[in-house]
């Protein structure tokens, strides 16, 4: 029957039912748990939950780390719920916003042994939703019976490696954009199978496809490319990218929507309230529970090749940008840096970059 969801389609499902705070059920090699985010569990739910078994929360072990909290693992640690805790608790222990004013929040005992596979994959399925890296498991008996009694979507992700391929993306459409910085601008809109976030390229003149082409690698930044925020660089970047490739008179500029290194908006603002406390942009991820950088810059090799690109000359600072295109098939011909929108607001941001994630200065 082909209109039997795929896992890919249901895990697209999951993703979304866990924005809105409905358990989902994950099975991994017949061990199956109801899963529920941290963020987005309500009083009444947690209730419900607590009537299938014993509670654990899934954290990252860089978020245990900040709790001092053991994850006996590289990959996640389990904590244990006890029985008379309320949500806002469990909000307490995936939220660092009150880490400073209330930094007693154990001492929290977490499970080693037996099975992480399905924590661990709540964790990296509330990560792809963009909420906080936490989830609520509860290991059950049979997970196929649960979620067809209760309604809840159920993915099955036995075969899943750890670092998945690639989404296929798909061009959907491209159209004529004349912009400020040439009249020959073209939109083209990529949009991945997976139902993820869709991404753009916007093509500059009609760069010769056997040379390395101008070429820039954005991460969205809503503040800083819409806003002119002055606590990073991101929108004098995009400009001055733009502003090149209309001189150079071809140029493709890949706009891809990871915003917040991969975390999402909602998440970006949490990691400025914790920087705003004092720490700096790489800290405050992990406190989140994030690493430094969430991003799949997988999308943007993808992207150059489908359009028919090889090798590139690549406006960016940093280096990991380069490996990438490196590693996946396209020739960084030369790094050209671009170094712009320096100022008092960003000048920490900036240098904590350089020092801590090997950004050139
Ligand atoms: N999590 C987090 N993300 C941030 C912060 N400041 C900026 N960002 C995000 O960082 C990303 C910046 O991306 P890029 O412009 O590609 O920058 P880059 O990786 O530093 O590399 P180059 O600019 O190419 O040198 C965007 O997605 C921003 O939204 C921050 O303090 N925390
Ligand atoms: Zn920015």
């Amino acid at each position: 029957m082909t209109l039997i969801p795929t896992q890919t389609e249901l895990t697209a499902r999951a993703r979304a039912d866990l924005r809105m705070g409905l358990p989902v059920v994950i099975e991994i090699d017949g061990v199956a748990g109801l899963v529920a985010a941290a963020e987005t569990v309500t009083r009444a739910r947690l209730g419900d939950l607590r009537g299938f078994g014993p509670l654990r929360l899934a954290i990252t072990p860089r978020r245990a780390e900040t709790l001092k909290a053991r994850a006996y693992s590289d990959h996640v640690a389990r904590v244990v719920v006890p029985d008379d805790v309320d949500v806002d608790w469990i909000v307490g222990l995936a939220d660092p916003k009150d880490d400073l004013m209330k930094p007693m929040k154990g001492p929290l005992m977490t499970e080693r042994g037996g099975d992480e596979s399905v924590a661990r994959a709540a964790i990296a399925l509330a990560k792809s939703a963009m909420l906080l890296p936490a989830a609520l498991v509860v290991i059950v008996e049979d997970g196929a019976a649960v979620a067809a009694q209760h309604g809840l979507t159920r993915v099955d992700l036995t075969d899943r490696p750890d670092d998945p391929p690639l989404t296929a993306l798909r061009e959907i459409v491209s159209a004529r954009v004349p912009l400020e910085v040439s009249d020959a601008g073209r939109l083209h809109i990529f949009r991945p199978e997976d139902g993820g976030e869709e991404h753009y390229a916007v093509e500059i003149g009609r760069p010769d496809r056997s040379e390395p082409v101008l070429a820039r690698l954005h991460s969205a930044c809503f503040t800083g490319d819409l806003l002119g925020s002055l606590k990073c660089d991101c929108g004098p970047q995009l400009r001055a990218a733009l502003a090149a490739m209309g001189e150079n008179g071809t140029g493709v500029l890949l706009y891809l929507n990871q915003e917040g290194r991969g975390i999402g908006l909602a998440n970006k603002m949490r990691a400025y309230s914790l920087q705003d406390q004092g720490f700096d942009t790489v800290e405050a991820n992990h406190r989140l529970g994030f690493e430094d950088d969430e991003r799949d810059f997988r999308i943007g090799s993808e992207i150059l090749a489908q359009m028919g690109f090889s090798a590139v000359r690549l406006m960016t600072n940093n280096p990991a940008k380069v490996a990438m295109m490196e590693a996946n098939g396209i020739r960084v011909a030369e790094r050209v840096p671009l170094q712009v929108g320096r100022g008092a607001h960003n000048t920490d941001y900036l240098d904590t970059k350089a020092a801590k994630s090997g950004h050139l200065l």
